[in-house]
């Protein structure tokens, strides 16, 4: 077995999947390593809702045939009200989408090794040569990419990521047929993506609801288990008391059966990056934490983000003469800023704010929403400051004390 390639990749996810994609259409050796089985895949890693835009679609070449269901607008619902915004957008099949960057990029020549769990980095003069995996097998390569996810096991070890515990967000979401998907008192939810902020349901993050086809829908929640989690979530609950609290409650659930097997969970870090490269070794995808973190729309940002690694590594490899350094590397980090996730602090600290607020404000914030022009959600969620400051009125300025309280240590009077 060649144990030798230009570029290695631990993880079949998104990121590496693309990563791979645009390597090896670029007629680079590319191998990935992955930890699940080929048969079963993806399993465990079969964790998300995958509701995603026309942008990433069309970007990247997806087909037809990994999409469920299109959609054609996009619900906000607080625990009373609720907004619509008509915004074309795609629930995916995850694991048809994840089995189809695998096929489309051996197609081209990019290998894959199954049931390869990658553990740590072999070192050589203090950088990083290859990867070991399985215990003892070994896999080198000019540059090293970690695309595990939130596992991130080289990029822990080369200290290129700190991961922290109170940025952690889990979710979960089940798939359903039997829901009352036009209820009335609630909106319409026929080909939407719902998204719905309440903390009886979600404590400090959100719930939703998207649609799938006729009767079914893929419904979960997920949250940060930081300040705002901790100040509305109920003691003893987990996540899972809390999704099925929702479906006990809310009528829209009233007649809603399990689809056997059809259960995802998984887990992210919302958090600005540091650094997300060192000398031959990138770390793209969820390992450095890519997350919108408004509304937890990774696939577009991690295939972003395996393809600005592919130019790099490209822009190192063609010439033959240029070592992937870190120096040579920082082009990474540079188009990440700038493409992937412009503006990622701002709109962190938007997204604190945000799930600080109350169920009232929730319900302020839906009739806000119907009362200015479509423009100024857009604006907001791209951390446009004027258009953040729109949404905020005199009555938040308690809400935002206690926001300067929990994120700066500031206290007002
Ligand atoms: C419940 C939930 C719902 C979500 N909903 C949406 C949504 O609607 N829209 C959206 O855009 N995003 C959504 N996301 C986020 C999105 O799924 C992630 O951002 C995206 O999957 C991350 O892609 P990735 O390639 O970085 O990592 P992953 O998808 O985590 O892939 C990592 C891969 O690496 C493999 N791996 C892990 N450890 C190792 C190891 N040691 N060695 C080798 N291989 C390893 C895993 O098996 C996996 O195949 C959701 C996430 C969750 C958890």
């Amino acid at each position: 077995m060649n144990n030798r390639y230009d570029v290695v990749i631990a993880g079949a996810g998104p990121a590496g999947g693309q990563c791979a994609r645009d390597l090896a259409a670029r007629g680079y050796d590319v191998v990935v390593l992955e930890t699940e089985s080929e048969d079963e895949f993806p399993r465990q890693s079969n964790k998300s809702t995958a509701g995603t835009f026309p942008s990433m679609m069309a970007s990247f070449g997806i087909p037809d045939d990994v999409v469920m269901q299109y959609t054609d607008s996009v619900v906000l619902e607080s625990p009373t009200d609720h907004y619509v915004r008509e915004q074309p957008g795609a629930v995916l099949e995850f694991a048809d989408f994840k089995r189809f960057l695998v096929e489309d990029s051996r197609a081209d020549g990019a290998e894959y090794r199954f049931d390869a769990r990658v553990t740590a980095p072999i070192m050589e003069d203090g950088q990083i040569v290859g990867v070991r995996y399985n215990g003892d097998e070994e896999v080198y390569g000019e540059i090293v990419i970690d695309a595990t996810g939130p596992a991130a096991p080289l990029a822990k070890k080369l200290d290129v990521v700190d991961l922290k515990r109170e940025n952690h967000a889990i979710g979960i979401e089940y798939e359903f047929e039997g829901i009352d998907i036009d209820r009335p008192g609630f909106a319409d939810l026929h080909d939407t993506m719902m998204l719905r902020l309440d903390h009886e349901i979600a404590p400090g993050g959100y719930s939703w609801i998207f649609h799938t086809g006729d009767d079914t829908a893929k419904v979960g929640l997920c949250y940060i288990q930081n300040g705002s989690h901790e100040r509305y979530a109920r003691d003893d609950f987990s996540i899972d008391d809390y999704l099925s609290h929702w479906l006990e409650t809310d009528p829209r659930f009233a007649d809603a059966e399990r689809l056997e097997g059809k259960q995802h969970r998984g887990s992210a870090h919302i958090q600005p990056p540091e650094t997300m490269h060192t000398d031959r070794f990138m770390a793209i995808g969820d390992t450095v934490p890519s997350v919108d973190p408004l509304w937890g729309e990774g696939i577009n940002k991690c295939m972003q983000s395996g393809r600005v690694a592919a130019v790099t590594a490209d822009s190192c490899l063609k010439h033959g003469d240029t070592e992937p350094t870190a120096e040579n590397l920082e082009v990474y980090d540079t188009l990440w800023r700038r493409d992937v996730a412009p503006n990622q602090r701002k709109r962190l600290l938007m997204t604190k704010l945000l799930y600080l607020a109350s169920n009232e404000r929730y319900d302020e914030l839906m009739a806000d929403l119907n009362r200015l022009d479509d423009d100024t959600l857009a604006k907001a969620n791209r951390g446009d400051v004027r258009a953040i400051t729109k949404l905020l009125g005199l009555d938040d300025v308690p809400l935002l004390a206690s926001f300067a309280k929990q994120e700066f240590g500031l206290a007002f009077p």
